[in-house]
């Protein structure tokens, strides 16, 4: 579904992405983590086609659909019409809505709605687009650990429920190895460690089959328990 073969990527004298592999399979559910600067949005962007890479290889579809941290809401529209927005057919409104628990929200505006809410109209957006792959860069990051954990629910029944391939970008080892088939490492340009997750996700937060994977992502990302 998403092959880069040999991808490099440049800002200037900085090498971001160098002889990058990755192989991601239809419906797989791929977890990217890795420290601060690393390339992990430049990867999710190249894939998105919003960046070319330098040299190298891509293969990637089309129909791909991005949510980020920050919801990116236009205040002036109100829900309802930012899930449709740019797109001509403005019937699919309700069903995303719907299917992200926020039909009593489409003539809401944004600004009045909590984190977790605007993430869930994000979503709903992506949803209309009816995408092959979504990518999710760092989609939690500034939700509060309760929400975080029902939209870690929600994105994993939506991937479940559509069959989506799924790249998702972020810093949390707890929500990498509950959601994703396969967690890689990024650093230095490359992989560093690639992980499979037993089972399937959503799995539950306290699984502890998850504790040995958590772990040794840690151990890759160089944190020490204490
Ligand atoms: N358009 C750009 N122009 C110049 N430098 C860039 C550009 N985009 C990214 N970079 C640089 O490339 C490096 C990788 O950025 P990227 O955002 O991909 O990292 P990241 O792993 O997602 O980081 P973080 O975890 O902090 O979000 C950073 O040093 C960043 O400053």
């Amino acid at each position: 579904m998403i092959e880069f073969s040999g991808v490099s990527k440049r800002f200037g004298p900085l090498t971001v992405l160098d002889g990058l592999d990755l192989t991601v399979a239809e419906g797989e559910f791929v977890a990217v983590i890795g420290r601060s600067g690393t390339g992990k949005s430049t990867l999710l962007r190249i894939v998105a086609g919003l960046e070319r890479p330098d040299g190298g290889r891509v293969e990637a579809p089309s129909e791909v659909a991005v949510a980020f941290q920050e919801p990116r809401l236009m205040p002036w529209l109100t829900v309802g019409a930012n899930v449709t927005l740019g797109l001509r057919e403005k019937g699919r409104a309700a069903d995303a809505l719907a299917e992200v628990g926020l039909s009593d929200k489409a003539g809401a505006w944004p600004l009045q709605l909590s984190g977790g809410q605007a993430q869930r109209a994000s979503l709903a957006r992506a949803l209309t687009r009816e995408p092959r792959v979504l990518l999710l860069d760092e989609p939690f990051g500034a939700l509060d650990a309760l929400t975080k954990l029902e939209m870690q629910s929600l994105v994993g029944r939506l991937w479940r429920d559509h069959g989506w391939t799924v790249i998702m970008v972020t810093h949390d080892v707890d929500e990498a190895v509950r959601l994703a088939d396969r967690v890689i490492v990024l650093g230095e340009g490359r992989i560093q460690l690639e992980l499979h997750v037993p089972g399937r996700g959503p799995r539950r937060p306290d699984d502890p089959a998850l504790a040995g994977p958590g772990q040794e992502l840690l151990r890759a990302l160089g944190v020490t328990p204490a």
